[in-house]
């Protein structure tokens, strides 16, 4: 039984297409990574599936009763106000003390409670961020390029850390990513989209494809190479696709 089941999805945001006809199922404890170019409507299935946008045409079933974490692409906090990590997993509502603290050490951020949000540098302040999706021991955790801004060491302690929540909490995890080395190594499966879903399959058929190694090859940053692949069709300046 999947957690989450997208069939035919559509989206249309102010006139344009940002989705169309897209299907995913997602599975309990799987870790499946999207890819695409920028625009390509990642962020947009992502509040989809949170509720945060509503479907064209096409539907999302959630399994009943479940618990999503997500962990948004940015959060700006303003910076004058004084918010210690503490007060910020207690927004919105006040949670219990001993739950506070085991969210912070799945989150890989023990010992931070009384730093100011403010102070805390990239990799911490993620970490407080998947805390805070983690408070409610979620069935499925979602990550909007939850790396961003980091270097590579902090990126691949924070995949490490999500690996662990997988391992310990049975999470299934959905994530935005553009490091590509780390989606072949992590993920379960890997969806490439471009306002459709481009391609789909295990991190072993997509490095396979001679578009894998070429981007391994020549050091191009990571989705529009795995994007390659599939240019049987054109897209217009819309980003709609022709066949
Ligand atoms: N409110 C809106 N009105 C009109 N178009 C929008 C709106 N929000 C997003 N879009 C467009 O929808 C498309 C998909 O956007 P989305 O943010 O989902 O892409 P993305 O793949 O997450 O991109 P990135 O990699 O840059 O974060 C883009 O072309 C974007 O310009």
């Amino acid at each position: 039984m999947s957690l989450v089941d997208i069939a035919g999805l559509t989206v249309r945001l102010g006139g344009h297409t940002a989705l169309e006809n897209v299907d995913l199922a997602i599975m309990p404890g799987e870790i499946v990574t999207i890819v695409g170019p920028n625009g390509s409507g990642k962020t947009t299935l992502i509040r989809a599936i949170i509720g945060a946008v509503s479907p064209a045409a096409g539907r999302i079933t959630r399994a009943e009763g479940l618990r999503i974490g997500y962990v948004p692409q940015r959060l700006s906090i303003d910076r004058t106000l004084p918010l210690t990590v503490r007060r910020f997993l207690n927004l919105p509502h006040r949670r219990d003390p001993a739950e506070l603290t085991e969210a912070l050490t799945r989150a890989g951020a023990g010992g931070l409670e009384s730093r100011q949000m403010a102070d805390l540098s990239g990799g911490q302040f993620q970490r407080a961020l998947l805390a805070r999706a983690l408070l409610d021991r979620p069935d499925l955790l979602i990550l909007d390029e939850p790396t961003t801004g980091l270097d590579q060491p902090g990126s691949a302690a924070l995949y490490r850390q999500i690996e662990e929540v997988r391992r310990t909490l049975g999470s299934a995890i959905l994530m935005v990513s553009h490091e590509l080395h780390v989606v072949m190594s992590a993920s379960d499966r890997v969806i490439c989209l471009n306002g459709h879903v481009c391609c789909h399959g295990t991190p072993e058929v997509v490095a396979s494809a001679p578009e894998y190694r070429a981007l391994f090859g020549s050091g191009t940053g990571g989705a529009l190479a795995l994007y390659r692949h599939d240019h049987d069709h054109h897209h217009d300046h819309e980003g709609h696709d022709h066949a």
